[in-house]
């Protein structure tokens, strides 16, 4: 099902971002139709729960029964919630937001020799000029693959792809995002398994599922926008991955579709924000929700945020436990929602064919069913 706004053509305008942000006459790529665009008054705030995630995991049962009511109403309801007492040094956060920085800092022609080429997810994009045509996001990327590999930490994946792309220069920054790679994905361990607990299966069924997790981290850059009511900075759309651990800078512009309209839910900078994906809405059997999100942008100060998207090993089979379908009290069977699928051709569906959005799970899904029952894989 090939999806029109994938496009094979060469830039059609790039997006220097220290351009952009004074230009009051807005290319038309970028401008999104009337019913997405952002409102200009002011969102109500989520009320997103903040789980002590030490105290969670220090095994106090008061402290496990108050996070997995917390975690469980949230997911059942929206998918957000946020961490508190995360363990992550803020030092290291710090680095990071420092680095980032540095980076979008760079100019464009420095920034592109890391280019992020079509059909793969890895590599820095200047809005994505180069692969769709139109509702365009008003942002730069930088993003790489992240590999846990526990036997083999030293590996090093994050800090070897900058030293092979941009060279020497950036060890330092790929020290930091491999520090940070790595205390974000024994964060997102911990939350599979306060995840597991609410939904009263194997406190290690979801942590040793993403062992060896082949997770993506991205970087983002939303430039000020003299028309930050015609565009977008990430267009509405649900996380294909698992798990999204979100730190934002100070500036507001993340918002989420809940009770039919949109809310904000501010920058908190001891707190992560975490979502649930497409990929552990099927692992829970669609009990646990993947919920419509945003970026909007604004006049005067550019955002930044950093996105740790947990995903499993490429080819691990992405089926609900056994113990979310079968009641054995009462001798029935939940039926499936979602086909059984690897992270695999979920990512390359999003990147070749589909171009992530609200409906990523039931379009894949229904290409997946198309795809076995013609035996073709293109
Ligand atoms: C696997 C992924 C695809 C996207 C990056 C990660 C997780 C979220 C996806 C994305 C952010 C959803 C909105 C559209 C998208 C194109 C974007 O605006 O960045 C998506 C990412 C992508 O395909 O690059
Ligand atoms: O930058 C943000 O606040 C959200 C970004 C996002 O939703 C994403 O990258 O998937
Ligand atoms: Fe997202």
């Amino acid at each position: 099902m090939p999806d029109e706004t994938q496009v094979d053509q060469p830039n059609l305008i790039s997006f220097d971002s220290s351009i952009l942000r004074h230009e009051h006459n807005i290319p038309v790529q970028y401008i999104w139709p009337d019913h997405e665009k952002p409102s200009p008054d002011p969102p109500p705030e989520l009320h997103v729960s903040p789980i002590d995630m030490g105290a969670f995991l220090s095994g106090d049962p008061v402290a496990i029964s108050n996070a997995t009511r917390l975690v469980n109403e949230a997911c059942k309801k929206h998918g957000f919630f946020q961490v508190i007492n995360h363990g992550v040094s803020l030092e290291l956060i710090s680095e990071a937001h420092k680095n980032m920085d540095l980076f979008f800092g760079m100019s464009l022609q420095e920034k592109m020799r890391a280019e992020r080429k079509n059909g793969d997810y890895c590599g820095y994009a200047s809005s994505f000029t180069g692969r769709f045509s139109s509702k365009l996001p008003w942002k730069e990327t930088l993003s790489f693959g992240y590999c846990d590999d526990r036997d083999h930490r030293s590996l090093n994946m994050v800090e070897d792809y900058f030293l092979s792309k941009l060279g020497e220069d950036f060890i330092q920054f790929g020290r930091v995002f491999q520090d940070y790679c790595d205390a974000m994905s024994s964060l997102s361990l911990g939350i599979t398994e306060l995840l597991g607990v609410s939904l009263g299966v194997d406190p290690s069924h979801f942590r040793d599922f993403f062992e060896g997790n082949e997770s993506i981290m991205r970087l983002n850059n939303y430039p000020p926008c003299q028309r930050p009511d015609l565009i977008l900075g990430t267009g509405p759309h649900c996380d294909p991955t698992s798990l999204t651990i979100l730190h934002q800078d100070d500036v507001e512009g993340l918002q989420v579709f809940v009770d039919g309209k949109w809310h904000s839910i501010p920058p908190c900078s001891e707190a992560f924000v975490v979502n649930i994906g497409d990929t552990f809405m099927a692992l829970s059997n669609g009990m646990y929700k993947s919920c419509l999100h945003r970026a909007v942008v604004n006049n005067e100060t550019a955002r930044k945020s950093l996105a740790f998207f947990l995903c499993p090993k490429l080819d691990k089979v992405v089926t609900p436990p056994n113990g979310l379908l079968v009641n054995n009290t009462t001798n029935t069977t939940t039926p499936r929602l979602y086909p059984d699928f690897t992270w695999r051709s979920l990512l390359e569906f999003t990147q070749k064919h589909y171009r992530a959005d609200m409906e990523t799970l039931n379009a894949f899904s229904n290409w997946l069913q198309y795809h076995c029952n013609n035996n073709t894989t293109n």
